[in-house]
């Protein structure tokens, strides 16, 4: 199931906007700032889809009736773009446990490159809600190969994918190969560079959140 964050005009779109200028994209704190502010907003709207159990609060002068999460998600992040919408999401699920994936293109002399994961620390993810966090979905690769990694070692309960921004070639492939995937993102862009970068997209996300890498 594909959800389109902008499909719906919402305050998300500025955050998206802003993201995208090649002039404001260069602070630094206003660009990590903007993905923490996206990755909020999804997290709200992710959790008008999760489970809710009747609770009771004991205020100072009764008792308030409400829904509240059964289970707080796992968020998982691939390092390093995706850790300030990680923050936002948490922001919201104040509660969840994370996880941290290391994963990088390993680009050879042709120009193709190949994913190279190299480092999981999770919790156990049985029988749990898994939102991965990825702020650009180019190619769709490194997501499903790390989502297959996860699915083959745990049972995993329901899987949730987000990114800011997804080509349209990322989003086929991740429906292909993880059909059970709800798949969350801001906007979509229909074209990728020969070196798999996202047009118009906005660059390089984790050399604009933290600098520009070897
Ligand atoms: O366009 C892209 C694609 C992958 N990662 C990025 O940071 N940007």
């Amino acid at each position: 199931m594909l959800n389109i964050l902008t499909q719906q005009n919402s305050a998300a779109n500025h955050f998206l906007a802003e993201l995208r200028n090649r002039d404001l994209q260069q602070d630094r704190m206003r660009f990590r700032r903007n993905l923490e502010r996206l990755g909020e907003v999804f997290a709200y709207e992710i959790s008008k889809t999760l489970t809710y159990e009747p609770t009771e609060i004991e205020t100072p002068l009764g008792i308030a009736e409400t829904a509240l999460l059964t289970e707080q998600p796992v968020l998982a992040t691939i390092l390093r773009a995706g850790i300030p919408m990680h923050q936002g999401m948490l922001n919201v699920f104040d509660q969840a446990d994370s996880a941290f994936i290391g994963a990088y293109r390993k680009t050879k002399k042709s120009g193709a490159f190949e994913i190279r994961k190299e480092y999981v620390s999770t919790i156990n993810l049985d029988n749990r809600t898994l939102i991965l966090i990825d702020p650009m979905l180019a190619t769709g690769k490194t997501v499903v190969l790390t989502c297959k990694e996860l699915l083959d070692d745990y049972d995993i309960q329901s899987l949730i994918i987000v990114s800011a921004i997804a080509s349209e070639e990322g989003i086929m492939h991740v429906q292909a190969f993880l059909p059970q995937a709800q798949l969350w993102v801001g906007n979509v862009d229909s074209e990728l560079t020969s070196k798999a970068y996202i047009v118009p997209g906005l660059g390089d996300a984790g050399d604009l959140a933290y600098g520009v890498k070897e």
